[in-house]
């Protein structure tokens, strides 16, 4: 009867699609279904009585085994995302869940394993992503597949490239994408913020300068120019500089050649220059801030990044995307987040843009105990407002107005904290505020139209 019974309970294993183990609580595997067999490559008359992590070889055996993480915590773990190495040295992911064994008195006596191979699924998505994204940038909105479509072609080029869009909308990673798809990839990329540099530094810093050139200047100092030679230089925020500068910088582009501070002699450059700049650079000419002579240069060929508000649906690409990093990053198998902060998500405005996103996504990853984000691990501005949601009708720049307002209210004022919730720098919320007409945290809301 008990033997009939082993054995009925054996062909229920044996039919499931998923691998099944147990083990005992010296590690020793006790069951082995045939899926398990199928999966790992090794027959079950040869698993049996061995330690499960002979079998397995799992990143995860040495690490933080499983069923060791569900015997100390006593409860089950479901879905976590493992490597294992098959008998035939192949590295496979699993999908691992793990719980608890008793026997009639309620004793724990040993653990089971229940996995899944997600091969065929990982490279599934695997494919998606590849159609989904060019280096790092990750999108599905249309303008930016078209971007992906003429990456490779701008990138070849050598041309100068002006890349506009806000703050956190990716103008760094496409810039760094150009340099590593271009002919110059191998050699240096330089970045300059230009809009952090006052300007009694920024000539210095960008061309360098010899020794006497002024007083603190006591040996030669080669600029961010001379570093970037034979590589690309990444002058973010050019819309900032002073007329002074923009003189300089178009002899650069006209001449190739540019005078270290103090030198008698023009040193010639070959860095590709990538611009950026989350102004309308077009808008700047025609008030006069910027010349012309130079955006006409600039601007040779000219990206515009839209804003994630604009292209909502990458909101669950990108999701994925820094889940899959944070995972890597801190060791996590955190596998998505719930319907209801996906819809918390999918609603914000994103004033901050991608670099929001992924500064949600981190904070999410500190409070989430377990392996899906919920609603109350995503920052509290994310959380649904006692306020009504933006109206539908509303524009974009009512949406950011109203985000930034509301948030300024939850920190009662104080810039850096509404900044940092945000996902934005002080400067740019100061930029945002200015410009959206924001003078006091606490002054009732305008629709900005
Ligand atoms: N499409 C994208 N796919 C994946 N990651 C992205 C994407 N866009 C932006 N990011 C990430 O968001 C963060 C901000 O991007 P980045 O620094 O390139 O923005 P930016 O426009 O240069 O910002 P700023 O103007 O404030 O300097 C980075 O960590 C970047 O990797």
């Amino acid at each position: 009867m008990a033997a009939a019974f082993v054995h009925h309970h054996d062909f229920i294993l044996d039919s499931l699609a998923e691998g099944v183990f147990t083990v005992d609580l010296d590690w020793r595997i006790t069951s082995f279904n045939r899926a398990a067999e199928r999966i790992t490559g090794t027959p079950k008359d040869q698993a049996i009585g061995r330690f499960c992590f002979e079998v397995f070889r799992a990143d995860a055996c040495e690490s933080g085994c499983v069923i060791r993480r569900t015997m100390k915590a006593g409860r089950p773990l479901s879905n976590l995302s493992v490597h294992v190495y098959r008998a035939d040295k192949r590295r496979i992911p699993i999908s691992v869940s793990t719980a608890l064994l008793r026997d009639e008195a309620g004793n724990v006596v040993g653990g089971v394993e229940t996995f899944q191979d997600m091969s065929a699924i990982r490279e599934l998505q695997r494919a998606l992503a590849k159609d989904h994204s060019f280096a790092d940038i990750v999108s599905k909105s249309p303008a930016m597949l078209r971007l992906f479509h003429l990456l490779p072609q701008v990138a070849a080029s050598g041309s100068t490239i002006l890349i506009q869009g806000a703050s956190g909308t990716g103008k760094e990673l496409v810039a760094r994408a150009i340099h590593h798809h271009s002919p110059q990839g191998q050699g240096p990329f330089v970045a300059v913020n230009c809009g952090a540099l006052p300007d009694t530094l920024i000539e210095s810093e960008l061309f360098g300068h010899k020794a006497g050139a002024f007083t603190d200047a006591r040996q030669d100092r080669p600029g961010r120019f001379a570093m970037a030679q034979n590589g690309t230089i990444f002058l973010d925020e050019i819309g900032d500089i002073s007329p002074a500068v923009q003189v300089r910088l178009l002899r650069v582009l006209q001449e190739k050649t540019y005078e270290p501070l103090g030198a008698s002699r023009p040193v010639a450059t070959n860095a590709r220059i990538v611009a950026a700049t989350h102004r309308d650079l077009a808008q700047q000419v025609r008030a006069e801030h910027f010349r012309d002579d130079l955006y006409y240069r600039v601007n040779v060929f000219k990206i515009d990044l839209p804003p994630l508000a604009a292209r909502k649906e990458d909101i669950p690409l990108l999701t994925e995307h820094f889940i899959q990093r944070y995972n890597h990053l801190r060791a996590r198998s955190v596998q998505g987040v719930s319907r209801e902060a996906m819809a918390a998500l999918m609603q914000h405005a994103w004033p901050g843009n991608v670099r929001e996103l992924e500064n949600a996504i981190e904070h999410a990853f500190v409070l989430c105990p377990g392996d899906i984000i919920r609603l109350e691990d995503l920052p509290e501005h994310l959380l649904p407002a006692s306020e009504p949601p933006p109206s539908e009708g509303m524009t974009l720049k009512a949406i950011e107005r109203e985000a930034i307002v509301q948030a300024l209210r939850r920190h009662q004022g104080a810039k850096m904290a509404t900044a940092q919730a945000l996902g934005i720098d002080k400067n740019t919320l100061r930029r945002k505020m200015l410009r959206l007409g924001i003078s006091h945290p606490t002054q009732k809301t305008q629709q900005t139209q």
